[in-house]
Parts: structure tokens; C-alpha cells; sequence
């Protein structure tokens, strides 16, 4: 992914890094009949990444479609303070994007008319967009290295181009929040570090960052905090090191975690954000 920049052209008031950007609450969402995620409640902070962590069917995409209104739920979400129940459609995709794992999308649309689905909320009620959308557009796609996909039809993609220009879709919106389920999960290693080193920018530029992840290295390489869902219900939450010195998160997988156990990559030019510290061999720290 590309080096950061700027992606809006200026930095947003309010922007606090470590205040509360999204507040959950009593969460509850039903799927099918069933409760698939029940009371849970945390907070995530703007300047943050946060790890949703727990084992298959636990209820971690069910959590994140009701927080970005794809599925109905019971319960409190705010974004920034405001609770999105009460939030115009537009202003709710103008604060809140999401990437999800698959699209539904199916009709052959071109990279960048899906990309520019993230700028409609941005427009509503005028006939053409402006034409400062374009610098906009350019930028998500170039952050999220799906430039180079233009011209292409989406759904003669492969997995991995599909979650890159998703995520210029999620970039194009300008929201703040951002929602990334297993982001990394059709990436190579290349493209999946240079989208964590983006993460991790986007962060610093005051975003707040929710991302269901399976690797446990990633989640603790990368994000500050972390919550633990077991089906359905919050085992824990906290800081990303807390939660993995804690007992739970062995006794919810059910395996035993080695430290130091896994193989570990990272870019050769990671310059001042390498996961694990350090100047990779050849990358010169620059
Ligand atoms: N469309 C659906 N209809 C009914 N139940 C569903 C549906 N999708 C998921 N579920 C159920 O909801 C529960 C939570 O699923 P969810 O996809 O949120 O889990 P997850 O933690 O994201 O799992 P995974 O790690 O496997 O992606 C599971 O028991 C699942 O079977």
C-alpha cells in the first residue's frame, strides 16, 4: 500500500487521538433465529487499531455488520458521540466504511465505478459529482495499491485485487472510522504488511481502525487493542498485550501459544514502523 500522505487534502478537527470514536453497548444482533452475539460492549479509540479476535462463528462479522447497519441488532452504537441509529444514511457512510470479506457485488462494473461508490454520500441530490471527487478517488486507489487496476472489470478480479479496491472504496468515503473484516485474508505477504504499514498511518492520522483478524501475529504485531469474542459473547478486552498475556485467549482457541514460536516477516523498507523494531537486512532504516 502506498506511503500515506494525506487522503482528504487536510487533517480533520476533532481528531484527538485516544478519545472515544465508537462506543458499543449491550450489543445484541440475531441471525436466523438465533443470538450470535449477545451484550457486548467496548470502545475503540480514534489513533487505534483494534483487533476483533475470537474463533470461527464467534460472532466477530455479525458485531461488525451491525456496527456498519448492515444487520439490525439491539443495543447502543455511537459514532462520535452521536448514536448511528439516529444518523442519516449519508452522514453514517461518511463517518463509518467497511470492507467486508466478500462482496454481493455481481454486476460487472469497472474498478473505478465501484471505488467511486464510496463518494455517493457525499453527493446526495446533485446530478455530477464534483470534480475535486477525482484527486479524492486517485488517492484511495493509490493508497490502497488498486491503481494499478484500472480499467479492469471487478469481477474478473481475483480475491485479492477485489479486497484491494474495496479498501479504496472504504478510503474513498473519508471516513473515520474504519471497519476491515480479515482484510489480509486473500493477501499475499507483500501487499498484506504494506496494507497493515497503511493501517498503521491511517491511525496516526487520528482514524480509528476495527479489523477482524485470524492470525494472532498480526493482531499482536499490529493493533494497540483487542477484544475476544467467544460465541457470541465478550471474553475480554484491552490493550492487544493484555489480552494475550491473559490465560483466555489459549483457552478459547484452545491451543497453547508459544512466544517467539512463528515465523516472522516484514518489509524491507519499513522505515520507522517496522512490526517487530529493528532495520530489516538491505532496507537502510530510511
Ligand atoms: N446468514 C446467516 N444466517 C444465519 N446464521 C448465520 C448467518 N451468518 C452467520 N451465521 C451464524 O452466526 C454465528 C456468527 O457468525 P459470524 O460470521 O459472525 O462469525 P465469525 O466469528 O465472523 O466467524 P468466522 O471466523 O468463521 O468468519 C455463527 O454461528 C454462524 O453460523
Amino acid at each position: 500500500m502506498g506511503d500515506m500522505g494525506d487522503v482528504r487534502g487536510a487533517g480533520g478537527a476533532g481528531d484527538a487521538v485516544g478519545a472515544p470514536a465508537l462506543e458499543v453497548s449491550g450489543l445484541r444482533v440475531a441471525r436466523g433465529g438465533r443470538t450470535v452475539v449477545e451484550d457486548v460492549g467496548f470502545v475503540a479509540r480514534k489513533g487505534s487499531i483494534l483487533g476483533v479476535l475470537g474463533p470461527n462463528g464467534a460472532g466477530k462479522s455479525s458485531l461488525v455488520k451491525a456496527i456498519a447497519s448492515i444487520l439490525p441488532y439491539e443495543g447502543g452504537i455511537s459514532v462520535d458521540g452521536l448514536p448511528v441509529r439516529a444518523l442519516e444514511r449519508a452522514d453514517r457512510a461518511r463517518r463509518i466504511a467497511y470492507v467486508p470479506q466478500q462482496t454481493e457485488l455481481r454486476s460487472p462494473l469497472t474498478v473505478e465505478s465501484v471505488v467511486a461508490q464510496g463518494r455517493y454520500a457525499h453527493h446526495v441530490g446533485r446530478i455530477r459529482p464534483p470534480d475535486s471527487d477525482r484527486a479524492v478517488l486517485a488517492r484511495a486507489m493509490e493508497l490502497a495499491e488498486a491503481d494499478n487496476l484500472a480499467g479492469r472489470v471487478f469481477t474478473a478480479l481475483s480475491q485479492g485485487e477485489r479486497q484491494r479496491v474495496l479498501l479504496a472504496r472504504a478510503l474513498a468515503t473519508e471516513a473515520r472510522v474504519l471497519l476491515l473484516d480479515e482484510p489480509t485474508a486473500a493477501l499475499d505477504v507483500g501487499h498484506a504488511l504494506r496494507l497493515y504499514r497503511l493501517l498503521r498511518d491511517l491511525a496516526r492520522e487520528g482514524y480509528c481502525i476495527l479489523a477482524v483478524l485470524h492470525p494472532l501475529e498480526e493482531a499482536l504485531d499490529w493493533t494497540d487493542d483487542a477484544i475476544l469474542l467467544e460465541r457470541g459473547r465478550l471474553v475480554l478486552s484491552g490493550t492487544t498485550r493484555d489480552v494475550f498475556r491473559e490465560g483466555s485467549l489459549e483457552h478459547v482457541y484452545g491451543v497453547r501459544l508459544v512466544p517467539e514460536g512463528a515465523l516472522g516477516f516484514r518489509l524491507a523498507d519499513s522505515g520507522s514502523i517496522p512490526p517487530t523494531g529493528g532495520a530489516a537486512p538491505g532496507g537502510g532504516g530510511s
